[in-house]
């Protein structure tokens, strides 16, 4: 089967009321290829502004959503609240509330089965830091991420996976379409594990520095199905980014 292309934007922390506008304006009017299914995560503040004023085809996720219905949780939001606002996605355990948050693999896990037990999409991050890779153990720290996950028997269908390498991150030292390659089979090859048709469906997207100029030739890698896009996705070249996938 098929995998559908798939394109996130991560605004982060990051725009205003009328930056967020003219990124919405802009993707309102320009063509897009109707093969690939496109998301973008505002912050919390701004989901609801934007999915009145988006164009229907594209999707919106938050960046976060906690594990409980409803109650004292100052400060967090609930699946049921995002789905009754039509925000159908969230982002989960991106390495920055790992590391600068301290979401743990069982704080990640534990939301992920919250969320898609509960019908929400949920864009699922991993991925090593430099010095892991250096000490060449990428593979082991992403297992050992994944094996977390299938510990809570999530519902896979609802999941997108998306390998960030940390140092890959917003440094513009994105990695080389081998290294990337590399690691989406071994994790392709890890989801046989849970199933063979969890391994065809589930889409596996590269995130670090992607941008207009290097995501034509990650796009080509035959386990490569899209892309989780950063500071590219606050500016009207996402659209190429979108677009590149021949
Ligand atoms: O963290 C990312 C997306 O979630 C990637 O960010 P950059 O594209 O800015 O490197």
């Amino acid at each position: 089967m098929a995998r559908k292309f798939f394109v996130g934007g991560n605004f982060k922390m990051n725009g205003t009321l009328s930056s967020i506008k003219e990124i919405v304006e802009n993707l309102n009017k320009s063509e897009l290829d109707s093969n690939v299914e496109v998301v973008i995560s505002p912050p919390s503040l701004y989901l609801l502004p934007t999915r009145e004023h988006l164009r229907k085809e594209i999707e919106v996720a938050a960046q976060n959503v906690f594990d409980k219905p409803n109650g004292a949780f100052t400060g967090e939001i609930s699946v049921s609240q995002l789905k009754d606002s039509n925000i159908t996605w969230t982002i989960l355990g991106h390495s920055e509330r790992r590391t600068i948050l301290g979401e743990s693999d069982e704080v990640v896990s534990t939301k992920t089965k919250y969320a898609t037990d509960n019908g929400l999409g949920v864009i699922w991050c991993c991925g090593e830091s430099l010095e892991e890779r250096e000490a060449g153990n990428t593979i082991s720290v992403i297992t050992k991420q994944l094996d977390s996950l299938k510990s809570k028997n999530p519902d896979w269908s609802k999941i997108v996976i998306a390998y960030e390498p940390i140092w890959a991150i917003g440094t513009g030292k994105v990695a080389t379409t081998q290294q990337a390659q590399d690691v989406h089979k071994a994790i392709r090859d890890w989801l046989k594990g849970v199933s063979d048709k969890v391994s065809d469906e589930t889409r596996i997207l590269y995130g670090g520095s992607v941008n207009e100029s290097n995501c034509g030739e990650l796009s080509k890698q035959p386990d490569i199905d899209g892309f989780l896009v950063g500071g590219a996705s606050l500016k009207p070249a996402f659209v190429k980014i979108i677009n590149c996938h021949q």
